[in-house]
């Protein structure tokens, strides 16, 4: 665990960049510092390692003060990821990953053998590494970056803005594919944004700074989205907060109907009768690929006149991506898929509302319950 305990950090004579922080982070979860620029968060993670230090306070590391440990060492021991991936360009991206352990003493053949297999951990084409950081995209570096500051398996990952120089496509892939790494490494990770919606997506615990290094609420995310303890957090975390807040309601009870399909080679066959209003286009695998309304029908004859669907639903996930489906899709039916991308029904917008609905009405009672 890392346990800050009443830490402040004043740069200059002036107001603190972190003010009497006080907060436990609990081992094997990913805590996420959110908050507007220059609240303290950079500071607060680069304390943890001593690559700042306090003015006053103190910062434990499993019961150890990190102030009489070595900052070499320290730092060392722990992950560090930050914005700009920070990889050294003259060197390999196999030797940018073998860094950490290099410095530790172990064998260069070894170092780099445990850097292959990390590039495949991070979801990298193993002939990327003989590549010089340059000719990687920004996501791949970001990859890397990742790569390397696993590669000495550290128990503690610091991570400051890793994906926010990456487009937003990109940026969801990273957050996926961190969110399954963490689910076999269980590591102690500490990552910095300023952006809700990578907190509450990625963070177990969230803590949310105000300006002058407050920390302001420090809960789960689904608990920060639902009841923000004053104006501050209310309006940082914004306005689709109620919208957010779906992400933590799954969606198993959300009805999945069928719906009428046809195949990309039956396009234009005449005696193929279809009588629904849209049908669901989909390729011999069951996958789909846009919708054929009834009354254009008999002229679509390629895929590629179809209507482009929406977001797709994977049966069970939370209502907030039910709810996407069907608001995203041109017919108004969320496209539900199987865990292997095959169609196997569609949802309604009003069935997700219903079921909303009558989770707040139950929310209501339990709170009423415990309050009696
Ligand atoms: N080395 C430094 N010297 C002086 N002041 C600093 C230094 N580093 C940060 N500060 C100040 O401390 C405050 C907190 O900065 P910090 O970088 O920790 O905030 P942040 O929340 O991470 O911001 P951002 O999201 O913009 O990166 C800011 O007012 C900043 O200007």
């Amino acid at each position: 665990m890392i346990r800050f305990n009443g830490v402040t950090k004043t740069y200059d004579a002036g107001r603190p960049a972190v003010d009497d922080l006080t907060m436990d982070i609990d081992c094997g979860e990913i805590t996420v510092f959110v908050g507007p620029s220059g609240c303290g968060k950079t500071t607060s993670l680069r304390m943890i390692n001593r690559m700042v230090e306090p003015t006053s306070g103190t910062i434990l590391l499993d019961g150890q003060d990190v102030s009489q440990q070595k900052a070499s060492e320290l730092r060392r021991s722990m992950g560090y990821v930050m914005q700009s991936s920070g990889l050294m360009p003259h060197r390999s991206v196999i030797d940018n990953i073998a860094t950490v352990p290099r410095l530790n003493g172990v064998p260069r053949t070894e170092a780099r053998a445990r850097a292959r297999e990390l590039l495949d951990v991070v979801g990298l084409a193993s002939e990327l590494g003989r590549r010089y950081p340059g000719q990687l995209s920004g996501g791949q570096q970001q990859r890397v970056g990742v790569a390397r500051a696993l590669a000495a398996d550290p128990p503690v990952l610091l991570m400051d803005e890793p994906f926010s120089a990456v487009d937003p496509v990109v940026r969801a892939e990273l957050q996926e594919e961190l969110l399954r790494l963490q689910r076999d490494l269980a590591k102690t990770i500490v990552f910095v944004t300023h952006d809700i919606d990578e907190a509450t997506i990625l963070g177990d615990k969230v803590a949310v700074f105000a300006v002058g290094g407050r920390l302001a609420q420090f809960a789960a995310p689904e608990e920060i989205l639902r009841a923000p303890v004053d104006d501050f957090v209310a309006g940082f975390v914004g306005r689709d907060r109620g919208f957010r807040h779906l992400s933590f309601q799954e969606g198993r009870h959300v009805t999945v109907h069928p719906i009428e399909t046809i195949e990309v080679e039956q396009l234009g066959d005449p005696t193929v009768s279809v009588l629904s209003p849209w049908t669901l286009l989909v390729d011999a695998d069951g996958r789909p690929h846009g919708w054929v309304p009834q009354a254009t029908r008999s002229s679509i004859t390629t895929q590629a006149e179809a209507v482009p669907g929406g977001s797709l639903y994977t049966r069970g996930d939370t209502l907030r991506r039910a709810l996407d489906a069907a608001l995203s899709s041109p017919s108004g039916l969320g496209v539900t898929v199987d865990d292997d991308g095959r169609a196997i029904g569609v949802v309604r917008a009003a069935e997700v509302f219903d079921l909303i609905e009558s989770a707040r009405v139950d929310r209501g009672r339990a709170d009423h319950n415990t309050a009696v």
